[in-house]
């Protein structure tokens, strides 16, 4: 395998020059352990990372920070050290979020991905209001958007297609298909996009099918969990991880949980600006912190009253954060499985990122 099984070019390629002369060795990120990386290199040979202190002051935020898909200058280690990333290479794409509430910092799933495949259905998944979020989203990466309405095992013909024209109205920019992963039917169009170091990830709420596609996509000797090994965590083709993914055919697949989150994210944001005009109502009301009950010059209450805000509209707006509670209450469950498996995974040895960067500068006063 070559590193341009991995997704390198010349642009990439053109960049790390000045790397190249320190000796410093190309290398693709594929796991976040919050701590260290999991880097894969040429060979392929997989190791665990760190950053450099000084690419960590240098970044002025979270977003740059390196990420998974980013390519970076890795300097090598012998026994007993620590490899580190020196530099993180310009990022060709960017599938990020911005995080919800007031904060505006912005968090990057996956650098490096050319085309973003949502998955869904024409039933209970479908949601053109979440499609439009994750549009807002890819749009902004530079990535290609693919849709699968999945499952079209499931559904009636005229509901397949009515779901595939409503989400093509939405985007004349993506490409949106029906297909059945479980039955392995109409999966046979993402051959086009799925060439050598193209890399694609997949994103689409809990149960739609992904991780049905992925095993479809690597065929039928790969099974995407019973496969893996428990202790090393990776699957049972030498040439992949769990996280980046080298097709036999052509492409790359990355996937992780961190990506799979953005489908709570996507809702809970959804959920939000489905309420704005209930939000601009509330900024009339007289008390910053009215609750719209009995409270002196309560504009919400106003607006019931004149029948310009039905009520039945605003009893739903009372649920949002309980709906947005749920939401998180999954996500932490979620984050909790991953970092569950990332502490078997991987041996953490330091508690946080300012304590690795101290053992490292201990380590290593010389690089200083
Ligand atoms: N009938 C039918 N069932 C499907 C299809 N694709 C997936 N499923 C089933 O849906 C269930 C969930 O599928 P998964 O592939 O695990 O869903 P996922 O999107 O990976 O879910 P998370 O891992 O929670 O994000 C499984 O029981 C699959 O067999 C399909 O095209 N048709
Ligand atoms: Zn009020």
């Amino acid at each position: 395998m070559t590193l341009e099984d991995i997704g390198w070019n010349d642009e990439f390629e053109k960049e790390f020059r000045p790397y190249a002369k320190k000796g410093w060795v190309p290398a693709r990120l594929i796991r976040d352990n919050k701590i260290s990386y999991g880097a894969l290199l040429d060979g392929p040979r997989e190791l665990e990372v760190i950053m450099s202190g000084k690419v960590y002051h240098d970044a002025s935020s979270d977003a740059e920070l390196p990420a998974v898909g980013d390519w970076v200058a890795l300097d090598l280690g012998g026994d007993d050290e620590d490899h580190v990333i020196r530099a993180r290479l310009e990022r060709q794409t960017c599938f990020s979020r911005k995080l919800p509430g007031k904060s505006s910092e912005e968090q990057v799933m996956a650098a490096n991905v050319s085309v973003v495949v949502v998955v869904t259905d024409a039933g209970s998944d479908f949601n053109p209001r979440r499609m439009e979020r994750y549009f807002m989203l890819i749009d902004r990466s530079k990535a290609k958007p693919v849709v699968l309405v999945n499952k079209s095992d499931l559904f009636p013909e005229e509901l397949n297609i009515s779901a595939k024209a409503e989400i093509e109205e939405l985007n004349p920019d993506a490409d949106v298909y029906i297909t059945s992963a479980a039955k392995n039917e109409g999966l046979e169009v993402l051959k086009q996009y799925l060439k050598p170091g193209v890399s694609i990830t997949i994103v689409g709420s809990s149960g739609v099918g992904k991780s049905t596609l992925v095993n479809q996509l690597m065929g039928e000797e790969w099974q995407w969990t019973s496969e893996v090994n428990e202790l090393t965590g990776k699957g049972r083709h030498t040439t992949t991880a769990r996280e980046l993914i080298v097709l036999d055919e052509g492409g790359i697949l990355i996937d992780n949980p961190g990506i799979r989150e953005v489908q709570m994210w996507t809702d809970e944001t959804t959920l939000r600006e489905s309420f704005l005009d209930i939000d601009a109502i509330a900024a009339q009301c007289q008390f910053h912190d009215c609750k719209h009950g009995s409270d002196r010059g309560c504009a919400i209450r106003a607006a019931v009253e004149s029948g310009v805000l039905p009520v039945e509209r605003y009893e739903s707006y009372l649920k949002l954060e309980e709906e947005i509670e749920k939401l998180k209450k999954r996500r932490k469950k979620r984050q909790m499985n991953t970092e569950r498996r990332a502490k078997r995974d991987h041996k953490v040895k330091a508690r946080n990122l300012a304590d690795r960067i101290d053992y490292e500068k201990r380590q290593r006063p010389e690089r200083y």
